[in-house]
Formats: C-alpha cells, sequence, structure tokens
C-alpha cells in the first residue's frame, strides 16, 4: 500500500540521521523537505528565530500545540536545561505516531511528553493531568483559527504568568489576522514580528512573540 508523507519524512530521518543526535534529525528532515517532498515543519530559517527564543527564555515548562512530525519538538526539546518539559499536543493520531519515531531518533523521550487530542479539551485538563503550574513558553502552530481561542484559554485557565512567552508560527502564511489583531493590541501583551519565510520556500511568513504581561 502507498506510503504516506510523514511516513516517508521517518524514513528519510532513520536513513540519514545518527540516533540520539537531535542535529542530525533536524538536518535530515530539512534535506528531504527542501529536495524531495515539502511538509509543513517550521523549517530552518523560521527554526534559527524558534532556537533563539528557547535560549532567551531558558524555559522549565513549554507547551507545543501542533506536533505533526516532531521537527520543532526535536529543535525546543534539544535546547532544554536539564528537567525542564516540553508538553506537544498533536490532533492526528497518524502525525503522532510519527512524531514518537522522530522524538525517539533524537533520543529526546525523556524531555516531551506527547499527547493526543484536541487543544479545547486538553487546555482545561493540562493543571490535574500534567502538573503544571503554567508554561514559560507556549508555540503555538496547529490550526490558525485556534490560536486566539486557545490563547484567550490559557488566560482563563490560569496557565499564563507575568512574563510568559507565545511563539506563533504562520502569522503571514497562512495567516492568523484575528490572533495578530489580539495580541498586538492588548495591553495585556507585549508583541513583536519576526520576519521570514515560509518553511523552504521565498513566500514571506513570519513568526510572533508575544509576552503576557500578566
Ligand atoms: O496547517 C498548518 N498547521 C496545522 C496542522 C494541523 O494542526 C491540527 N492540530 C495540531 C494539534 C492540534 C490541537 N488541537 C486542535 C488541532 C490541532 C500549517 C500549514 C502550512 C501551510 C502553508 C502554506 C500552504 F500552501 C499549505 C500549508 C504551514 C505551516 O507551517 C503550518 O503549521
Ligand atoms: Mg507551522
Amino acid at each position: 500500500t502507498q506510503s504516506t508523507r510523514p511516513q516517508r519524512l521517518l524514513g528519510a530521518v532513520q536513513k540519514n540521521a545518527t540516533r540520539g543526535d537531535p542535529r542530525s534529525v533536524v538536518r535530515a528532515i530539512d534535506h528531504f523537505c527542501r529536495h524531495k517532498e515539502w511538509a509543513m515543519n517550521v523549517g530552518d530559517e523560521k527554526g534559527c528565530i524558534l532556537d533563539s527564543v528557547v535560549s532567551e527564555v531558558n524555559p522549565a515548562a513549554v507547551l507545543e500545540l501542533g506536533t505533526y512530525c516532531g521537527y520543532s519538538t526535536v529543535r525546543i526539546a534539544s535546547l532544554l536545561p536539564p528537567h525542564a518539559k516540553l508538553i506537544t499536543l498533536e490532533f492526528n493520531p497518524d502525525f503522532a505516531a510519527i512524531a514518537r519515531q522522530v522524538i525517539a531518533w533524537a533520543g529526546l523521550e525523556e524531555k516531551v511528553q506527547l499527547v493526543e487530542g484536541a487543544s479545547g479539551d486538553w487546555i482545561p485538563k493540562m493543571k490535574e493531568q500534567f502538573g503544571v503550574k503554567t508554561f514559560d513558553l507556549v508555540f503555538l502552530d496547529h490550526w490558525k483559527d485556534r490560536y486566539l481561542p486557545d490563547t484567550k484559554l490559557m488566560e482563563e485557565c490560569g496557565l499564563l504568568r507575568k512574563g510568559s512567552v507565545l511563539l506563533a508560527d504562520n502569522v503571514i502564511c497562512p495567516g492568523t489576522p484575528d490572533y495578530l489583531e489580539y495580541v498586538r493590541s492588548s495591553p495585556r501583551y507585549t508583541s513583536q514580528y519576526f520576519k521570514s519565510h515560509l518553511e523552504y520556500t521565498k513566500v514571506e511568513d513570519g513568526l510572533e512573540k508575544s509576552v503576557f504581561l500578566g
């Protein structure tokens, strides 16, 4: 039977990356997506911006909304201090199954908890289910029309503290206009746009970094 693109991406990781070497996993995925098949990973250009924000925040607790094949999960987890935890949420069970194997190949299982399901269902249960107090960093990369409702939900559930950083992918392409309007106009956030390009293309895209002011 036909393989899926995520399965072929995993094959490229297992063929070209070294077990336990997160950077080689990232490099293998970027090479596959640039030269073989495009896929919706944050990619190498926006990935460098992601890396710099993660390093600056040096988070103990991270939430990623949208795992896909685990590319940004591996980038983030490889930069976390010891004992820091990354919870990543994926709606699609087939994507989740591939991501688990990519994360394992990178040797980062200890730092990552992959949860399957919808953000609207899981965000209200984060504290009781995972013993989370607040998130130091949230990477939004899931359905673009869920960025705003889920940000409001995280506020309501007390998952953000003064200084929590939201980093949102795709604020230009595919675009998240209602979310951008909200974080840029709300007195409760300080927002900054990092201009870049849609992964593996010349199309404009960017990341929006928003600091919650409490
Ligand atoms: O659609 C995208 N990502 C989202 C996937 C589903 O996420 C669903 N999902 C994952 C957890 C989760 C939790 N709760 C609900 C839904 C939840 C996405 C799309 C593009 C893109 C840009 C141009 C094109 F021509 C075509 C596609 C680029 C990106 O970087 C993206 O991230
Ligand atoms: Mg994205």
